[in-house]
């Protein structure tokens, strides 16, 4: 395993074990939180636990029936906890979000929960967030009229290409990602609600005042910051 996959690791088994039997569990996307469904699934066979996972992608739903978690939907329970990884987490525990283009249902989901943990390594924690682009996902008819607002906005868009697919990556959801360069993102709060009223913007990946607790991994071992003891 890779030293950075060592740390992912790590963090995954931690917030595994902070999930309580009987809870319904919200299961972020990407591959720090694929370590953390994959303890999670551990942890209910070793203790026969009852959990319930609402996955936020297609692909955290394929691991986790790999991993033997039942799963659920938010109209079928609410959310106790959710754990989910971030592109960068900023020191007021703002985040960007949507490397995986994930974060429309991401949002939902680990905004609905009671408890909204982060896991990362070291390398994502940033003073300004910005150098990460915003992912905004837009419905495809809207490609030309958004990029232009987000371009008069100051922000500098791409439409995400696909990697082992010709044209553009085509969200869980059916639309376009619009990744979305700005120099030093000074006020989160503001743009995160701006960008959401351009019409044909789904949603974007800067999700600000809704995380607890972010479990960051570094070589020198584990750290836990709390939103409650932020200064
Ligand atoms: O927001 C996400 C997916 O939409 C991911 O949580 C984020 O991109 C971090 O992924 P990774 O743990 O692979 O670095």
């Amino acid at each position: 395993m890779s030293n950075k996959n060592i740390l992912k690791d790590n963090v995954g088994k931690k917030a595994a074990d902070l999930i309580k039997d009987g809870q319904i569990v919200g299961l972020g996307t990407g591959s720090t939180t694929h370590y953390f469904i994959r303890h999670l699934g551990e942890r209910i066979k070793n203790e026969d636990l009852n959990i319930l996972g609402i996955p936020t992608s297609y692909q955290s739903l394929i691991i986790a029936r790999e991993a033997g978690i039942n799963t659920t939907t938010l109209d079928e329970y609410d959310i106790d906890i959710a754990v989910d990884g971030a592109d960068e987490v900023n020191q007021n525990l703002d985040l960007i979000k949507g490397g995986g283009a994930a974060h429309t249902l991401e949002k939902l989901v680990d905004s609905s929960a009671k408890e909204f943990v982060v896991i990362v390594d070291d390398s994502k924690m940033v003073r300004d967030l910005g150098e990460f682009p915003v992912p905004v996902e837009i419905i495809p008819e809207a490609l030309r009229v958004v990029k232009k607002s987000l371009i008069d906005m100051g922000g500098k868009p791409e439409l995400r290409m696909g990697v082992q697919k010709d044209g553009p990556v085509i969200t869980d959801n059916g639309n376009f990602i619009l990744d979305t360069k700005f120099e030093k993102i000074r006020n989160p709060q503001k743009l995160e609600k701006e960008l959401n009223i351009l019409p044909g913007v789904l949603e974007n990946g800067i999700f600000t005042d809704l995380v607890d607790k972010v479990i960051v991994g570094s070589p020198s071992g584990i750290k836990e910051i709390d939103r409650e003891d932020l200064i």
